[in-house]
C-alpha cells in the first residue's frame, strides 16, 4: 500500500489535479472506467516527470485502488456533480471502505446534496467536499479550494490540498504563478483553508459562481457601450482592458477578455469575437445562486441580472425578429474627443458595479451562514479567492483587508476602503449608466448594480407606499414608524372614516 491518494475520474480536471499531488511528491493511484484516460494520465506522467520515480500508479478497479492505498484512505472524486457522485460512493463501500476512510467529492455539487451526503455516509466513510475552482489550468498548476466536512476529515487531507492549490505572495496578495509540469510552487499562502462543516465549501464555491457571472456580465456590458456608443473595435477595446489590468481592475477575467478580443478568426480573418453566436450557455451555479438569494430573501440583484441576461441571449431568433420591430433611441455615436471620458467613465462604472456584485455574494453568504449555523470567515474566503480561481483579482486583496479590519461588516459597501471609492467614482458611474441608456444598450448588471448602491444608501425606501398597497388589498398590515417595532396596524380601506385597528 504505498499510494498516498487515489483519483477517481480522470477527465481534464481529475486528471490535472491527480498530476498536480504527483508534482507535489505525493504517489496518486488513478481510475477511471475509461482505460483509455488511464493509459493518457501514464504517459503525460511519464513525459513530465523525467527521472524522478513513478507518480502516478493507474488501478483497474476500485477494490485494487483500496489495496493500493496507505490506510486510512483517501479517495478524490472528480466526476460530474448529481447521481454519479452516490454512484461511485456506493461502488466504494462494496469495494471495501472504512469509516475512517475520507472521500473528496471536488464536482461542482449542490450544495445540499453534499449535506445529504455527510449524514448519508457518517456511518460509512467520512464523506467531504472541496469545491475547486480554476478551471483545467487552476487544477493542473494551482486551483482555489474550498473544502467543507468534518474536521477530522479536514486534519488527515488538509496538508495535500494545501499543497496543490494556488499561492499568494503574503507581501503583495499577488498570486505566485507557475505552468512548469515538475516545478510546483512550494512557498507563499495557500487558497485552500477549512470553510466548515460539509454544504459550506459548496455553498460558497455556488456563490463565487455567481459572482463569476456578474464579474462577466459587467465586462461585456462594458465591451458592448464601446462597441456600439464609441464605435471601438475589438482590438481596440482589448487595448484599454490591457490598460485596466494595470490598475485596480486588474483580474484573470479582464486579461482574459482582452486575449479573446485580440484573437483572429484564422477562416475569416476577422475578430473571432464577430464570429461567437451571442447565446450564452449556463450549467446551474449561477442559478442555484439566485435561487438560494431569493429563497433566504438576500439582495443578489447583479448575480440574478446575470443570470437573466444568459437566458435572454439564448433568445436568439426572438431577438433578430425584435430588432426589426421594436423602435430604440436615435441616439448618435459619439465624438472622437469624449471617447477618454466616456472609458474613465466606463472603467469606474465596472470598478463600482463590481464591488456592489461582490458585496451582494458576501451578504448572501453571511445570510446563508446565519441560516445553517455556519461560521464563515469571510477574510479567508478572500484570502482563498486571491489566486487560482476564475475570480481571482487584486481587488480581492482590499477585500480581505476589509473583513480582517472588520470581521463582522454589515455589509462590504460599509468597509472604508470602499466607501471612499464608490464616493469618488459614482459620478462617473451614473454617467456611465444613463450613456447606455440613452444609447439603448442593454446594461442590466450595471443598472442592478447602481440600484442596489441607491436603494442601500437610501434610508426611506418607497416600501410604506407598498406596504399600504398591500394592506389596502389583502389587510396583509403595516408596521408605523411612530410606534413600537413589530406592532401590526390595518385600515379598513373600504370602510369610509377608514379606521386603523392594532392587530
Ligand atoms: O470556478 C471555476 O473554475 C468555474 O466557475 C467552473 O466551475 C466552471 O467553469 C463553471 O461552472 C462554468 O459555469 P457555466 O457553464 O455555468 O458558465
Amino acid at each position: 500500500n504505498s499510494c498516498d491518494i487515489g483519483v477517481v475520474g480522470l477527465g481534464v480536471m481529475g486528471k490535472n489535479l491527480a498530476l498536480n499531488l504527483a508534482d507535489h511528491g505525493y504517489r496518486v493511484a488513478c481510475f477511471d472506467l475509461d482505460a483509455g484516460r488511464v493509459e493518457a494520465i501514464v504517459k503525460q506522467d511519464e513525459k513530465e516527470r523525467g527521472e524522478q520515480p513513478e507518480r502516478i500508479i493507474p488501478v483497474s478497479a476500485l477494490d485494487a485502488m483500496l489495496d493500493s492505498l496507505t490506510s486510512p484512505a483517501v479517495i478524490l472524486l472528480s466526476i460530474p456533480a448529481g447521481d454519479a457522485v452516490d454512484a461511485v460512493c456506493e461502488q466504494l463501500i462494496t469495494a471495501g471502505l472504512v469509516p475512517d476512510d475520507v472521500v473528496i467529492d471536488t464536482g461542482n455539487s449542490l450544495w445540499t446534496d453534499s449535506v445529504a451526503r455527510e449524514q448519508k455516509y457518517a456511518d460509512k466513510f467520512q464523506f467531504f467536499t472541496t469545491a475547486v475552482s480554476g478551471g483545467e489550468v487552476g487544477a493542473r498548476f494551482g486551483p482555489s479550494l474550498m473544502p467543507s466536512g468534518s474536521e477530522k476529515a479536514w486534519k488527515r487531507v488538509a496538508p495535500m490540498l494545501k499543497a496543490i492549490a494556488a499561492k499568494v505572495d503574503p507581501q503583495t496578495g499577488k498570486s505566485i504563478e507557475t505552468a512548469e509540469p515538475g516545478k510546483p510552487v512550494t512557498e507563499g499562502e495557500p487558497c485552500a483553508a477549512y470553510i466548515g462543516p460539509n454544504g459550506a465549501g459548496h455553498y460558497v464555491k455556488m456563490v463565487h459562481n455567481g459572482i463569476e457571472y456578474a464579474d462577466m456580465q459587467l465586462i461585456c456590458e462594458t465591451y458592448h457601450v464601446m462597441r456600439v456608443a464609441l464605435g471601438m473595435t475589438p482590438a481596440e477595446i482589448a487595448r484599454v482592458f490591457r490598460k485596466w489590468t494595470e490598475g485596480p481592475l486588474d483580474s484573470y477575467l479582464i486579461e482574459i477578455s482582452a486575449e479573446v478580443l485580440e484573437q483572429t478568426d484564422a477562416e475569416s480573418q476577422q475578430p473571432l469575437v464577430d464570429v461567437i453566436l451571442d447565446k450564452a450557455g449556463q450549467k446551474g451555479t449561477g442559478l442555484w445562486t439566485a435561487v438560494s438569494a431569493l429563497q433566504i430573501g438576500s439582495p443578489a440583484q447583479t448575480i440574478a441580472q446575470a443570470v437573466f441576461a444568459r437566458s435572454l441571449s439564448s433568445l436568439k431568433t426572438e431577438r433578430v425578429a425584435a430588432a426589426n420591430t421594436l423602435a430604440g433611441p436615435t441616439a448618435p455615436v459619439i465624438a472622437e474627443d469624449q471617447r477618454e471620458t466616456v472609458i474613465r467613465q466606463l472603467e469606474h462604472a465596472l470598478y463600482c458595479s463590481k464591488i456592489c456584485a461582490y458585496a451582494q455574494g458576501f451578504q448572501l453568504m453571511d445570510a446563508a451562514a446565519k441560516e445553517q449555523g455556519w461560521t464563515l470567515h469571510f477574510a479567508e474566503i478572500a484570502k482563498i479567492w486571491r489566486a487560482g480561481c476564475i475570480i481571482r483579482a487584486v481587488f480581492l486583496q482590499s477585500i480581505t483587508q476589509a473583513f480582517e479590519k472588520q470581521a463582522d461588516l454589515p455589509n462590504l459597501l460599509m468597509a472604508p476602503f470602499f466607501v471612499e471609492q464608490l464616493a469618488s467614482h459614482q459620478d462617473d458611474w451614473r454617467g456611465a449608466v444613463a450613456l447606455s441608456a440613452v444609447h439603448g444598450i442593454p446594461c442590466p448588471a450595471m443598472m442592478s448594480a447602481l440600484s442596489y448602491y441607491d436603494s442601500y444608501r437610501t434610508a426611506v425606501l418607497p416600501a410604506n407606499l407598498l406596504q399600504g398597497q398591500r394592506d389596502y388589498f389583502g389587510a396583509h398590515t403595516y408596521q408605523r414608524t411612530d410606534k413600537p417595532a413589530g406592532q401590526k396596524y390595518h385600515t379598513e380601506w373600504s370602510d369610509p372614516t377608514r379606521p386603523e385597528h392594532l392587530i
